[in-house]
């Protein structure tokens, strides 16, 4: 299910966007101790993430994780980890325990097994989850037609990260590898939030809305899941 909160100017979306996470992570952290915040890279979310370091927050039962990653090192440009650690784990948030998805293996496919062992000492249903969109239709690093994406967009997968050959990145425009949720455990949070700016996101997100390929646009998984409350959240 979609609930769309649309604000015609970004700093209104950022106070209501800023202040629900929040809400939510403090009642999940009061309800059983700790919170399992997933958070996407890119750059949307960048004004979110700042505001967030900033609240006062129980920090340190708080688990941030990574959606997805680049396969490059952590002094790379595109580092997703990288743009976490400088947006968000600073200020109240600086000691906060983070899960990223890059290790050492040479290839994301081949770093699999060692980042699925890390991830499956995670709670089965994470709190919050911050999702971004490409004008793709592309969420997490879950690219139309991608290597990797029909493993990704299982429904009911015993696994909880795919490696994803994406057909090409927004940020690199070159074939880059990436590590990403899957949908099956992306789909298990139990607050789930998409930020999109601009004309362009908001005319991907109508055509996701339409019937057509979950392959051709892979945020449609979220819009037409049953189990998904997808708040979507978007100003000019
Ligand atoms: O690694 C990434 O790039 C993100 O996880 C990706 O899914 C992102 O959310 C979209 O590409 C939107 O990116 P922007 O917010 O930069 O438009």
């Amino acid at each position: 299910m979609v609930s769309e909160h649309f604000f015609p100017e970004t700093s209104l979306l950022l106070d209501a966007l800023v202040e629900r996470i929040a809400e939510q992570l403090r009642l999940a952290v009061e309800a059983h101790g700790q919170a399992v915040f997933l958070v996407s890279g890119g750059s949307s979310p960048k004004p979110v993430y700042e505001r967030l370091s900033d609240m006062p927050l129980a920090w340190d039962k708080i688990i941030v994780v990574l959606v997805d990653e680049r396969w490059v090192s952590l002094d790379h440009p595109a580092s997703n980890a990288a743009f976490i650690s400088q947006h968000l784990l600073k200020n109240n948030a600086e000691n906060t325990r983070f899960i990223g998805l890059k290790n050492a293996a040479a290839t994301a496919k081949e770093g699999q097994a060692s980042c699925e062992k890390i991830l499956q000492t995670l709670p089965a249903e994470p709190d919050v989850c911050l999702l971004g969109m490409g004008n793709d239709g592309h969420t997490a690093s879950l690219f139309p037609y991608a290597q990797g994406l029909s493993a990704g967009l299982e429904n009911q997968s015993p696994k909880r990260c795919v490696a994803i050959c994406a057909q090409r990145s927004e940020v690199t425009g070159k074939f880059t590898e990436r590590m990403s949720l899957n949908f099956s455990y992306l789909s298990k949070a139990k607050h789930s939030f998409l930020l999109i700016n601009g004309e362009q996101k908001r005319q991907a997100y109508t055509a996701a809305l339409q019937a057509g390929p979950i392959e051709d646009m892979p945020i449609r998984a979220f819009l037409q899941s049953s189990e998904v409350q997808l708040n979507v959240y978007w100003s000019p």
